[in-house]
């Protein structure tokens, strides 16, 4: 097949994206990202959502870790190795702004403690870490996570968003046109695999996308946990 013609097949994400278009887009235009790009965010919001955050990235390494090792035992093409590779290289990068930003906003990143909704979402991720769990589900999972992070950060950088001008670098970090390639790719592998996937995991596949956009909401919902109800 023609390279052009393959760009334009409609891939087996590419129709999730439409079938759950609505569970997409909760993930991806929650209440915080509004308050976001509307410049009415509660500091207090982003603050918490900062430091959780932290503490999800640094639990995510092993995962992407793991997809770079099922990449690299099981793929038929041997440039998903580099795609991968280059997500697991940013991470580095990834904690270090973390670690920046942080003190920019005097959060202290020593004393976050894990809210439930976060580490939920964290051993889901270690599930998909398990040998038993094929490549194609654990890309698809992995593509699902970066790609509802780029979708909703770019929308604030949109021409008619209003977000304020200290939280744009953080927009930025997700919603530059280099993090959109590098999701792209990640969307081209994963519906190369599946589209050669038995269909019991194309199944497992959806069902994992599905609960990925589950936990990212809950993890967007945690910015406006009260304190006195952590527990979400
Ligand atoms: C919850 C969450 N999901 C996705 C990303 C993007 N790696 C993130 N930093 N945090």
């Amino acid at each position: 097949m023609e390279k052009h013609e393959k760009t334009n097949k409609m891939g087996i994400v590419d129709k999730w994206l439409k079938k759950h278009s609505v569970a997409y887009s909760g993930a991806t235009r929650h209440p915080f990202i509004h308050s976001i790009r509307h410049g009415t965010v509660d500091l207090s919001s982003f603050k918490r959502w900062l430091g959780q955050d932290y503490v999800f990235v640094r639990a995510s390494v092993p995962f992407v870790a793991s997809v770079l090792l099922k990449a690299w035992k099981e793929s038929d093409d041997s440039s998903d190795v580099e795609v991968i590779l280059g997500g697991v290289a940013a991470f580095n990068d990834e904690l270090a702004w973390f670690k920046k930003e942080a003190s920019k906003w005097d959060v202290s990143l020593s004393d976050v403690v894990p809210l439930n909704a976060n580490l939920r979402y964290c051993s889901f991720l270690e599930s998909l870490m398990s040998s038993d769990i094929e490549y194609t589900v654990a890309i698809t999972a992995f593509w699902a996570c970066e790609t509802v992070y780029q979708d909703s950060f770019a929308h604030c950088l949109e021409d008619n968003s209003n977000t304020p001008e200290e939280l744009r670098e953080t927009c930025e970090r997700w919603g530059n046109d280099g993090f959109g390639q590098y999701c792209l790719s990640l969307r081209e592998i994963a519906n190369r695999l599946l589209d050669k996937a038995p269909a019991d995991v194309v199944s497992k596949a959806e069902v994992v996308f599905l609960r990925v956009l589950e936990y990212e909401v809950e993890f967007w919902n945690m910015s406006h946990a009260e304190t006195s109800g952590l527990t979400l």
